[in-house]
């Protein structure tokens, strides 16, 4: 594949000695490397295509890293990284030790702030807007921000907050008509009416054309115009909201049109105060398959460049989909059940749920926190709904669901997707907090399945608690157990025993349960007899098994995949402790840092979750003295 141009581009500025021709022939190359990239990484293709012109065009009227980009999501990046000094590295993307697939202040100056989660942009750039004003420097910051990541309420609260500042600030209204799906919600269909009513544009210009052609007054009056906020010009001035707010409206733009996107951002640069403007985009643009399909072509793992197919499918279902298919048919026979998704309906694998009950289905936008305390406010009135959210998603919620739905007992179910590691997103999409953050929330019940069937039981038996319960399953594959047609509920606060053992015992929760299985096989063949134990709830916790097999062995291993600090071992010590329970503990799980991008497998192994560490760490324990698991006298009862 040969891009003689991009070779060119060592920075940003390299940009600015381009024609206008340049310029489009360096859009077609850069359309290139990122489908040939990207088809063998994976990556999010749809939304990186959409905005090269868009890229192109910031990079050629501002000066970063000196102005300052901050890029919403910043799963649209990659042209930003092509364009700055990252060529050589990009095939590495999302690999272990590579690039990262979203921006990173770590990775390179021109990332002026790491993002991953949605919608933070706009406050980042108001933090650095007031920064500069405090520090009396001069420059300027630029978010650019996707129509899905605008129905994110903490875009709001900065919008808010900026227009009523009125620094300078410029948005980048990045507007594609998605989000992963198809963007949802009222401020969609404003931002639609904008860019299809002719009425809108229409208007505009022919009120701008009429009041220029009057000699003398016509500008004035049109300036006047421009800023009286009265009823006609809530008639005809598209961005009429923004313009509420304190921004000064531009657009909306052709998005694929360089010399036009240039324009506007000049004239953006050159005003003072708050400014939006609004850029329609087209996802995928530049790849059939990815125009057609770009809910598929968002985030896609290795595919074929002349079929858009994947590579290589798995043939085992994954958690989401067992999720989904379970909840459909729970809620054939129980009208309560609800579903709500924020903005991730094929994420969460809602989408038949959506198809065979659109009365009962709910998305809700990039919109965490709404979609807990909406869920909250529907168990009040007798639904049990389930809020499907990943689990580092969920996290924007956390008080959402501490204070609306437990303090109330309200009987929520929340469905924790991709719990545990993630792979290639990295550090912001690790979904390795959740047992901590919920686990301290009083009238929880949370659980993790070791398998389909387990998660199948878990849903059920969520469905017959009268508690906010949280499941959390992995991203991808299962383990591909044979599915159980019938499903049945589990006791609560049970574990289950899957072998007996006198010398260690390993609590597991979740698949790992699995590796815990060989790794007893393998330590077995040692001559050492391991109990594992799946513990399936972490809340509550089997006190009865925990302690008996603690008793039995005197030796611990407890396995997590989950960060160490408040997470499952920790709980077991919680409860060893709390039982006056003396035993040598050892817990495998993630240490206290941010988890890097890479392979699943290869972050497995790294951090031990897999059966040849547990082996070690069995063998490295069966070597050390017996402690009497005798009780240890507790404080409070001396
Ligand atoms: C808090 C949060 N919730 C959900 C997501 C998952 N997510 C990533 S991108 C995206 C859609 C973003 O749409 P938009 O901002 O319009 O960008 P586009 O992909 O259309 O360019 C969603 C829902 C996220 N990153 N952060
Ligand atoms: C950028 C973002 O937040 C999502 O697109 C995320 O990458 C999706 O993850 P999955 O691929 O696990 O659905
Ligand atoms: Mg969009």
């Amino acid at each position: 594949m040969e891009t003689p141009l991009l070779n060119q581009i060592k920075t940003p500025e390299d940009l600015k000695r381009l024609s206008l021709d340049d310029l489009n022939i360096l859009a077609r190359e850069l359309r290139q490397k990122l489908i040939h990239v990207v088809s063998r990484t994976g990556g999010h293709l749809a939304p990186n295509l959409g905005v090269v012109e868009l890229t192109l065009a910031l990079h050629y009227v501002f000066d970063a890293p000196r102005d300052k980009i901050v890029w919403d999501v910043g799963h649209q990046s990659y042209v930003h990284k092509l364009l700055s000094g990252r060529q050589q590295e990009f095939d590495t993307l999302r690999q272990y030790g590579g690039l990262s697939g979203f921006p990173k202040r770590s990775e390179s100056e021109y990332d002026s702030f790491n993002t991953g989660h949605s919608s933070t942009s706009i406050s980042a750039v108001l933090g650095m807007a007031l920064a500069r004003d405090l520090k009396k420097e001069n420059f300027h910051v630029i978010a650019v921000i996707g129509d899905g990541a605008l129905t994110g309420g903490m875009a709001f609260e900065a919008l808010n907050h900026a227009g009523h500042l009125g620094t300078n600030i410029i948005v980048v209204l990045n507007d594609n008509e998605m989000s992963i799906s198809e963007n949802v919600g009222a401020l969609s269909g404003y931002l639609s009416r904008m860019r299809t009513d002719p009425m809108y544009n229409r208007h505009k210009e022919e009120m701008e054309n009429l009041l220029k052609k009057i000699p003398s007054i016509g500008p004035t009056v049109f300036k006047a115009i421009e800023r009286i906020k009265d009823s006609f010009k809530y008639l005809v001035v598209p961005g009429m909201i923004f313009e509420e707010l304190g921004f000064t409206y531009l657009g909306p733009i052709d998005g694929h049109n360089i010399m036009e996107v240039k324009t506007v951002l000049e004239r953006a640069k050159r005003t003072k105060g708050p400014i939006m403007v609004h850029v329609v985009t087209r996802k995928g643009k530049g790849y059939e398959p990815a125009e057609k399909n770009p809910d598929r072509f968002h985030g896609i793992g290795p595919f074929n460049i002349n079929t858009g197919e994947p590579v290589s499918a798995s043939s085992v279902v994954s958690y989401t989909e067992i999720f989904g298919k379970t909840l459909c048919q729970l809620a054939a026979d129980d009208e309560r059940l609800l579903a709500i998704t924020a903005a991730m309906p094929t994420g969460t694998g809602l989408t038949r749920f959506a198809e065979l009950f659109p009365d009962r289905f709910f998305d809700v936008g990039i919109a965490e926190q709404h979609a807990v305390t909406l869920a909250a406010g529907l168990a009040t009135e007798g639904f049990r709904p389930v809020v499907a959210i990943y689990s580092t998603f969920l996290q924007r919620a956390y008080d959402q669901i501490l204070h609306d739905v437990a303090m109330q007992d309200l009987p929520v179910i929340f469905a924790v997707d991709r719990a545990g590691l993630v792979g290639e997103d990295g550090e912001t999409h690790q979904g390795i907090y959740d047992f901590a953050y919920l686990r301290h929330i009083p009238n929880m019940v949370i659980m993790a399945p070791k398998d389909e069937n387990e998660l199948r039981f878990m849903l059920k038996t969520a469905q017959l608690l009268d508690k906010p319960v949280a499941i959390r399953y992995p991203r991808g594959s299962g383990i591909g157990v044979q599915i159980s047609e019938e499903i049945k509920d589990i006791p609560v606060g049970k574990a289950e025993v899957l072998r007996d053992g006198k010398d260690i015992a390993l609590f597991a929760i979740g698949p790992l349960v699995y590796e815990a299985l060989a790794a007893a096989e393998s330590l077995h063949e040692h001559g050492i007899e391991v109990a594992v134990v799946n513990c399936r709830f972490i809340k509550p916790l089997d006190v009865e098994t925990i302690t008996e097999y603690t008793r039995k062995t005197g030796k611990v291993i407890t396995l997590e995949e989950h960060a160490l600090e408040g997470g499952f071992g920790s709980a077991v010590l919680e409860l060893l402790q709390e039982q006056g329970l003396r035993a040598h503990v050892e817990r495998i799980g993630l240490p206290d840092r941010f988890i890097e991008q890479g392979a699943l497998r290869v972050l497995r192994e790294k951090f031990g979750l897999c059966r040849d560490n547990i082996v070690k760490v069995g063998l490295k324990m069966a070597a050390t003295k017996k402690l009497v698991p005798a009780k240890m006298k507790l404080l409070s009862k001396l």
